[in-house]
């Protein structure tokens, strides 16, 4: 009996129960099998169902070495600024506890479920690994977890169900992994979200931070379809992937939302053509800026800020181009995190502008 009372050994450190797996799967060329830290993060528990040479990866990342790395970058906090509510129409939601800036930080979460985006596991068999994944979790989580919003609410495919409502996606391996985290889990879309996340794999961490200020017990959204597509291709995206019809103030005016995005997409096409006869001007760029704005696009003002640093270098305003391109940075942190790639570009520009490539490069344009 010893062995069942003390299901938790160290023999699969840094795991706590014994990887359960599929059969060899030739169209990914592995198994998969469930790996569940359960004391992980102060007991909050994680499950990964993945391929055993991704889990040895993951076993690697920082958080599963050094308990202490989480907690020294915010993760995981007993609480935030924010407390979830039921709200008419949208089940339940997340609201500001109080008045919150511009680029404050919101959620800081890790998932406490991880699994391999596939396409080879039927429904009953993907739904019988998921499962010991969450049972195998902490009792709270996996309470969390299960208290989530379904789609279908059919209860034999209950943790796929979860999945769908409320994962993200994120890269781990080279391969897609779907996320869940439970907190962040209760926010709301909206196509001008006042919010935006990223995903920092190396921390196995999803953060949201403020896109613009938010008043205390306003609801803090997110985007789950891209804001840039045209009314009709995003309602049709949410309701074929959530089952529900978005009643944003972009979606209620449907036809204004289309006619501003048709007004972006030219001016984005004037900013970006540097041939002699463009029509790219810094008028252009306050323009884009301004439209974002107005149409609540401030969680994706990193391009709009782009094309006025270069536009201002294009012209020989420092000035100009040293304040968008910080701007640039301060976006693209907000929707890629930190060490997102375009961040050098930005910086380099703000700190050098005239070694940069379109310095005076439209001399002639005001
Ligand atoms: C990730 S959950 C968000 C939290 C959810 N409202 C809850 O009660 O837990 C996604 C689900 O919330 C609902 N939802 C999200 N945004 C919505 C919106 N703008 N309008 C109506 N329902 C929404 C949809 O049912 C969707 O499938």
């Amino acid at each position: 009996h010893q062995d069942i009372l003390q299901p938790i050994t160290t023999n699969y450190a840094p795991w706590t129960h014994q990887p359960v797996c599929t059969e060899h799967l030739d169209a990914i060329d592995s198994p998969l099998c469930v790996y569940t830290n359960a004391t992980f993060s102060n007991g909050r528990g994680i499950s990964i169902f993945t391929t055993p040479q991704i889990a040895e990866e993951v076993a690697e990342l920082l958080p599963l070495q050094d308990p202490a790395i989480l907690a020294s970058h915010g993760v995981n906090p007993d609480e935030g600024p924010w407390h979830v509510r039921e709200l008419p129409g949208k089940g339940m939601g997340v609201l500001a506890k109080h008045d919150l800036h511009r680029g404050d930080r919101i959620t800081a979460y890790t998932p406490c479920l991880l699994a391999h985006m596939e396409n080879v596991l039927s429904t009953p068999e993907r739904e019988k690994f998921w499962r010991i994944a969450i049972d195998q979790l902490p009792c709270h989580s996996k309470e969390h977890y299960l208290s989530l919003a379904t789609i279908y609410g059919d209860p034999s495919v209950v943790n796929q169900d979860v999945v769908k409502a409320n994962a993200f996606e994120m890269q781990l391996g080279g391969q897609m992994h779907l996320a869940v985290f439970p907190e962040t889990s209760r926010m709301n879309h909206a196509c001008s979200p006042n919010a935006q996340y990223y995903l920092e794999p190396s921390l196995l961490a999803h953060f949201v931070h403020a896109a613009r200020d938010i008043s205390k017990d306003e609801e803090i959204t997110i985007s789950y379809a891209p804001p840039m597509q045209p009314h009709r291709a995003r309602q049709h995206y949410l309701l074929d992937a959530f089952h529900f019809t978005c009643t944003c103030s972009r979606c209620r005016n449907g036809k204004a939302s289309d006619m501003a995005l048709e007004e972006i997409d030219n001016l984005q096409s004037s900013l970006g053509d540097w041939s002699a006869d463009s029509t790219a001007s810094v008028k252009n760029a306050e323009a884009l800026i301004r439209k974002y704005k107005e149409e609540g696009l401030d969680a994706f003002l990193d391009t709009a800020y782009g094309h006025a640093a270069l536009t201002y270098n294009a012209v020989g305003s420092v000035r100009g181009t040293e304040k968008y391109a910080k701007l640039a940075a301060e976006a693209v942190t907000f929707k890629y995190g930190p060490s997102a790639a375009e961040l050098d570009m930005w910086r380099e520009l703000e700190s050098k502008p005239q070694r940069h490539s379109s310095w005076r490069r439209r001399k002639s344009i005001g």
